[in-house]
């Protein structure tokens, strides 16, 4: 009996240091923030709502609220000018919308993606997502090796040959829509464009011929869809995994990115199969993805990084550039001068022709300027962030860069010796959006308008303002394919149908 009674005294004992240590750990992390605080706080920017959360709830409930959070930022942008701060326990963000210092940051390899943003995609949800494929690769040598054996899939000698599956899937849409044209039917275009770049990119990246016209019960839409709205949530809301609601969406956003990383398990081995056969496989992305696995022989993770960099193709290849269709698709509906002047240049450039060959598509500048005018209203991938590690002045404000530091603490505590690593890193991360940047005043004038004249051949070039793609070393790989795959869609659409958008519905932007 008294045994145990010292035992409780000691255990008691015991908890009542854990809980100082963690009290103690607790103030000094509150006065590390209160530092990072007063390091940053020269910045323009909205109040706090909260000392240790920051903006973050802000933006959790703009972004719960179904509103556009960009719109928010562009605000604040209106507001507090070219640079501005944000807050989110010890990390500052610092939206950046001056062109020099868009030009410094984003055309030099120097200053990395930043880990805050991209580490987090690694997993999503606690499942793998997209680790360290394309996108989301930090480490230099790691995304440069990738980068450089993916290069030549998207070669303008590659892409030329891509014409006749982007003129033939684009094909399968126009047979749907006379299809729904000849019953009268109204044609849900989000969802058709999506079938068409969804077959697109599984024919030229994997070789798989998912013929979505005719296959009512793919499930690859959906998964996409969940693994964005997923996304979004994850990213923006650091507590939606944790609240009984949302559940039920955690658990789908999960089995949607198990159901892609099986499928690419299923599909590399096969393809890893053919080869070893000595079959013909095409020099798809799929044959570049199993190539840059061989040349990284010495990274245990090479499977993995395949299934990575599978994922990234599936989903960026694809939803980006359906959207950007569906935007244009929907401006062209409203503002039928617009219509009339790109169907004056694609009867002069197409006429009755079945196919869009590649020389054609230089010579469709005014569908090009429309491209880029929707790219400009609506991006459809808003921005990118890169973490400044050194100082940085912006539009005359100093901002110091972020550092990194190691404390060693350690205690001696009931017997036993504890050595408490704690790594604190402070992270200064530029954002910068494409969407907030192409809606300021001071660098298109009425951004409101849609006006594809904006980009004709003798206005001036937008001075790092304007960037759907991204700019520099780590701008988008597939840039061009999805421009042709955009034009083919869109020159056939304008060649064979007149179309009108159905009364009553909403224009409003999804986020
Ligand atoms: C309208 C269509 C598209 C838009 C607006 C777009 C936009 C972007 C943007 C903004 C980035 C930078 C992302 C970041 O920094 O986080 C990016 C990167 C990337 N995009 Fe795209 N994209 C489109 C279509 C495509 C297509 C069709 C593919 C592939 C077939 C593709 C493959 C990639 C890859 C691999 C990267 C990573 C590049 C790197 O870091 O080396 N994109 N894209």
């Amino acid at each position: 009996m008294a045994l145990l009674h010292v035992a409780a005294v000691q255990a008691g004992y015991l908890l009542a240091y854990l809980l100082a240590v963690l009290l103690l750990l607790f103030f000094c992390y509150c006065l590390y923030v209160r530092h990072v605080h007063a390091k940053y706080d020269h910045l323009p920017g909205p109040p706090r709502e909260s000392f240790l959360l920051g903006h973050s709830r802000l933006i959790a409930r703009e972004s719960r609220s179904g509103r556009v959070v960009h719109d928010r930022f562009l605000e604040w942008a209106e507001k507090y000018g070219p640079v501005y701060r944000l807050n989110f326990l010890h990390y500052v963000i610092v939206p950046v919308y001056d062109q020099e210092a868009t030009k410094e940051i984003l055309m030099s390899p120097k200053y990395a993606k930043d880990k805050f943003v991209y580490k987090r995609l690694f997993n999503m949800y606690g499942t793998r997502f997209l680790g360290n494929g394309l996108v989301t690769a930090i480490d230099h040598d790691l995304w440069y090796r990738q980068r450089r054996i993916m290069d030549p899939a998207f070669s303008s000698s590659y892409l030329r040959g891509l014409m006749s599956t982007f003129n033939e899937r684009a094909d399968r849409l126009m047979d749907k829509l006379a299809e729904l044209a000849e019953s009268q039917s109204p044609a849900m275009m989000r969802e058709l464009v999506n079938k068409v770049t969804l077959d697109v990119i599984t024919k030229v990246a994997f070789g798989v011929d998912l013929d979505l016209f005719h296959t009512s019960n793919s499930p690859f839409p959906r998964a996409i869809e969940r693994c964005l709205e997923g996304m979004v949530h994850f990213l923006r809301d650091p507590v939606f995994e944790y609240l009984p609601q949302n559940r039920k969406e955690v658990r789908e956003t999960r089995k949607a990115v198990q159901l892609l990383r099986e499928t690419g398990s299923k599909w590399i081995t096969e393809r890893k199969e053919a080869v070893q056969n000595g079959e013909d496989v095409p020099m798809d992305i799929l044959t570049q993805i199993l190539k840059s696995a061989e040349e990284n022989k010495s990274h245990e993770d090479d499977w993995e990084i395949m299934l990575d960099n599978f994922l990234t193709f599936f989903i960026a290849g694809q939803e980006t550039t359906a959207n950007q269709l569906a935007f244009a698709i929907m401006e062209l509906g409203r503002l039928p001068e617009i219509m009339a002047k790109l169907r004056e240049e694609v009867d002069e450039v197409i006429g009755t022709k079945p196919e869009v060959s590649y020389e054609d598509l230089g010579n469709l500048t005014y569908l090009s300027q429309v491209l880029k005018e929707t790219l400009r209203l609506y991006p459809t991938a808003p921005g990118t962030t890169r973490w400044a590690a050194d100082d940085i002045v912006i539009d005359g404000i100093k901002i110091p860069g972020g550092f990194q530091v190691v404390v060693s603490v350690w205690k001696k505590m009931v017997m036993l010796i504890l050595q408490l690593y704690l790594e604190v890193k402070h992270l200064v991360f530029s954002q910068f959006s494409s969407y907030v940047s192409s809606r300021l005043e001071r660098f298109f004038k009425d951004p409101l308008k849609f006006d594809p004249e904006r980009f004709s051949l003798d206005a001036p070039k937008p001075y790092f303002c304007y960037y759907p793609f991204a700019l520099g070393p780590r701008s988008c790989l597939g840039q061009n394919f999805s421009q042709m795959e955009a034009k083919v869609v869109l020159a056939k659409l304008v060649q064979r149908f007149d179309y009108t958008l159905l009364p009553g519905q909403s224009f409003d932007i999804l986020d």
